[in-house]
């Protein structure tokens, strides 16, 4: 049975895991991090990971990025595995992970479902055939109201992934309202949209001569993220130090 810490217990994503993670024969959450109250979960809450004196596997975390740099700072220092799945870190937050995984299993990443992984390496494909023919890169992102960051981790993470087969010599470009010129060659567009309860839709574009190919991924639920995190947490647990992500973990 792998003991999990839920960080960010009481929002969005941690009441999905916490129904979830209670169906689950191969995992228990045995105790949950969050700042506000207010939640039945069935396992004790504190204000903070470095308050929290239960013994655990694995942390998974969804609660916000002024949130993570404590959260590191104590996995490391615990050597305790952390799924890190907040999104909208800065450069330095970055760096820390890096430091982090020198001495505990990180696993992070922008986006947990099946469906956005498999996406990552069809891009990729895509990008090795259609970047060298010149076709222009578009991604549209859109989410709900309450989301905080934009661009999303995920349109950020996809235009990575292309990116990486190409030398990384494209910038991404978020907002053309004060230019006057025609976009760069070496640009992707990110825009974002922001409405109602929209879980999560990607939207990148491959756009030549005459035509289009468009690659689409939509979540109607927050379930996928979860099962994603879940299963990401049993792999983690009990891993070497070292950065992994979901590649790690799902078998194509
Ligand atoms: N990687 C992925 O697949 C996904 C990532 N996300 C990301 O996860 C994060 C959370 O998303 P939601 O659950 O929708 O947000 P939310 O705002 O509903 O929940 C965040 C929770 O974190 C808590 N929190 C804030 N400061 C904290 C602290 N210092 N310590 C502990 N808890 C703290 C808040 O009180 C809140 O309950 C966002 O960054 C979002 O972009 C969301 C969905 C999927
Ligand atoms: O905030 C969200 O809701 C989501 N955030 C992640 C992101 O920023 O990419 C993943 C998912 O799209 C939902």
């Amino acid at each position: 049975m792998v003991r999990i810490i839920m960080h960010g217990c009481n929002g969005k994503m941690g009441q999905v895991i916490t129904r979830m993670a209670a169906e689950d024969k191969e995992c228990e959450i045995v105790a949950g991090i969050d700042t506000c109250e207010g939640r039945l979960n069935g396992y004790p809450v504190f204000d903070s990971l470095q308050d929290c004196d239960v013994e655990a596997d694995v942390v998974i975390d969804f609660s916000n990025a002024k949130a993570v740099d404590g959260l590191l700072e104590n996995c490391k220092k615990r050597r305790l595995p952390v799924v890190l799945c907040t999104t909208g870190l800065s450069k330095e937050q970055i760096q820390k992970v890096e430091d982090t995984a020198k001495e505990t299993a990180v696993l992070k990443s922008a986006n947990m479902s099946l469906g956005i992984n498999l996406l990552m390496r069809l891009l990729q494909d895509a990008a090795k055939v259609l970047s060298p023919a010149g076709y222009d890169i578009e991604i549209v992102e859109k989410h709900h109201n309450k989301k905080v960051d934009a661009p999303s981790g995920t349109a950020l993470a996809l235009a990575d992934a292309i990116n990486e087969t190409q030398d990384m010599k494209y910038a991404y470009s978020y907002d053309r309202s004060q230019e006057r010129k025609p976009r760069e060659k070496q640009e992707i567009g990110i825009s974002a949209v922001r409405g109602g309860t929209i879980v999560g839709e990607h939207e990148v574009l491959f756009a030549g001569e005459d035509e289009v190919i468009e690659f689409k991924h939509t979540a109607y639920s927050k379930a996928v993220f979860a099962k994603g995190a879940l299963e990401a947490a049993k792999f983690l647990a009990g891993k070497p130090a070292g950065k992994y992500d979901m590649s790690d973990v799902i078998s194509f």
